[in-house]
């Protein structure tokens, strides 16, 4: 059997006397769609800092595929199939779409040298983005410039480029933060037509794309697993009610 495209095990980070990740198992199957939930201050942001090789863990390991990448950067982690949904800044706004991910691609395979200058994405990169796009059914938004999408379909873009770098795994940090309902619809579809070789993981707040894309849940609460579990087990287990209804509050 081959190895999980993502596993992580035993991790715990702490800062100072605060454990903010206390030995966190989770694994990633081929073609995961999973989410990531848990109450402001939970440790999400700082466990996929670990994943991405922002932050080191105090002690775990982190597997991609198998392969120990703990001690790796973050740059080598990508190159090995860990990508994540970029932030919209990292877009050119005078480029067109198709430039901006011809030009991620050609950084991507170390082509152009740094990602931070604009130069003329090579036409067989903005071609295969093109191709990309077409397969997502976002086409229509190849030749238009990043400064005159609405914030939906920038978010759109990020998750696009990500996956233009043919990952084995993917981490959308909360991908409909902010984008208004009227947008919400087709970055829906989106995520719905994601390659289903690609192993995804989701941080996010809102419960009805949780319980809508994913198919198994983790609940991290105060650094730790508080329980692994399908939709039906996690929507209707008292604890996460206790978590998400309770005294300990939500992100609203
Ligand atoms: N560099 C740091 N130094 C000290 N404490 C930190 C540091 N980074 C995070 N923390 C603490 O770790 C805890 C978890 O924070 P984290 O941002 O990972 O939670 P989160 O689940 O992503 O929260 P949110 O949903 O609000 O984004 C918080 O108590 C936070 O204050």
């Amino acid at each position: 059997m081959s190895a999980a495209p993502l596993q992580l095990v035993g991790l715990c980070k702490q800062y100072g006397a605060l454990s903010v990740t206390r030995d966190v198992n989770l694994t990633l199957e081929a073609g995961a769609r999973h989410a990531l939930i848990g109450p402001n201050g939970a440790g999400k942001s700082t466990l996929v800092h670990q994943i991405t090789g922002v932050i080191r863990p105090n002690a775990g390991k982190v597997l991609l595929e198998g392969r120990d990448v703990t001690a790796m950067p973050a740059e080598q982690r990508v190159k090995l199939g860990l990508a994540r949904t970029f932030q919209i800044n990292s877009l050119f706004n005078h480029l067109t779409v198709a430039e901006n991910i011809g030009l991620a691609l050609s950084a991507h395979r170390g082509l152009d040298g740094r990602i931070g200058r604009p130069l003329p994405a090579r036409p067989a990169f903005v071609e295969e983005a093109v191709e990309c796009l077409r397969e997502l059914g976002l086409l229509d938004l190849a030749g238009r410039r990043v400064s005159e999408l609405a914030y939906g379909q920038r978010r759109q873009i990020e998750i696009a480029l990500a996956l233009a770098l043919k990952p084995r795994v993917l981490l959308l940090d909360e991908p409909v933060a902010g984008v208004p309902s009227t947008e919400g619809k087709r970055l829906f579809e989106l995520l719905e037509r994601l390659p289903r070789d690609v192993a995804v993981l989701v941080i996010e707040h809102d419960m009805s794309l949780v319980f809508r894309f994913a198919r198994r849940i983790t609940v991290l609460v105060e650094g730790a697993v508080l329980l692994e579990g399908g939709v039906d087990e996690v929507r209707t287990d008292p604890r996460v009610r206790d978590v998400y209804l309770g005294k300990r509050g939500h992100h609203d």
